[in-house]
């Protein structure tokens, strides 16, 4: 078998031009989303994520800030940002790059953010929602994953889906979501013994561990959905987590790095901004 590709990047583009056409909708109305992207430090990989971010504003015509503070920043210096776009009525998203420097707590950070305004989904309150299976603000790429798999018409329910790397940014919540679908969900992670023995029976493997060609085409069932969300530099390329000309031998569909997950991470964040504007607006 050869696996069908699925395109991130296309599906990407198709669900941009559809926010667009809402974003339009929403300015007859006098509401204008916009995000705010907070930077920290000046790492490279960094960097060019959130020059992605801003681009793909850009082309849905909303407004989108960036603000980039040295290194140097302190954790009360940062919070008091926080509070400070938590409190503009013209900000309805905000997004602190990860990871930030050492000296600042994460959790703190996620925890300051307006969970209305927590457009990558991380806070506890909004963690605790998707748990429970209430509307909320979906982590991006767990969501973009989720959009990709059901545009592909890929049955869900039932399905056996074997997630590898448990982080609260991915692993973990793409389970969680999928597990509201009905699949039934295996994480493994660092510690777990002999993965192959997991990887080979999922129906859904998803493949979140960071770590460049992980797996091959021999950790992969027969007829497989493989959806690869590493983003590994190597040699100054971007390659994912799982060897993709081996996985797709042996796959019915598999998504490539980049144009795969990446760009679908990025178009959740801004539906979820426009979401988060509607609501702060009380607009349809
Ligand atoms: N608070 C926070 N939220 C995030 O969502 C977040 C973060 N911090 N920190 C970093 C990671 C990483 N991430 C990516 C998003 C898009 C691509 C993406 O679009 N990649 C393109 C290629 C980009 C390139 O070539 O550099 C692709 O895969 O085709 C990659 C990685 C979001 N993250």
């Amino acid at each position: 078998m050869s696996a069908e590709v699925i395109y991130g990047n296309v599906l990407a583009e198709e669900l941009r031009s559809e926010m667009k056409q809402e974003v339009q909708e929403l300015s007859k109305q006098n509401v204008y989303p916009k995000l705010v992207v907070v930077i920290i430090g000046e790492d490279p990989a960094s960097m060019s994520y959130v020059k992605g971010k801003q681009k793909a504003s850009a082309k849905v015509g909303m407004d989108s800030d960036l603000i980039e503070l040295p290194e140097s920043t302190s954790q009360d210096e940062l919070l008091a940002l926080i509070e400070k776009l938590n409190g503009d009525d013209t900000v309805h998203g905000i997004l602190v790059q990860l990871p930030v420097p050492d000296h600042i707590d994460d959790q703190a950070v996620i925890e300051a953010i307006d969970p209305k305004k927590d457009v990558d989904g991380f806070h506890p309150s909004n963690v605790g929602k998707m748990l429970t299976g209430q509307d909320t603000f979906y982590p991006c790429t767990p969501y973009g994953i989720l959009v990709m798999l059901k545009r592909a018409n890929i049955e869900l329910e039932g399905a056996h889906v074997v997630i590898v790397g448990r982080s609260n940014l991915v692993g973990k919540p793409v389970g969680q979501l999928l597990l509201n679908e009905n699949a039934t969900v295996t994480h493994c992670h660092s510690r777990t013994k002999d993965l192959r023995s997991h990887t080979k029976k999922a129906d859904i493997l998803i493949v979140a561990a960071g770590k460049a060609d992980l797996l091959s085409g021999e950790d992969v069932k027969e007829g497989a959905v493989v959806i690869d969300v590493g983003v590994n530099r190597v040699d100054g390329k971007l390659t994912g987590d799982v060897e993709f000309d081996s996985a797709k031998e042996v796959a019915s569909y598999i998504t490539p790095v980049p144009k795969g997950v990446g760009p679908m991470t990025i178009t959740m964040l801004l539906h979820n901004t426009i979401k988060a504007a509607k609501q702060i607006h009380n607009v349809q």
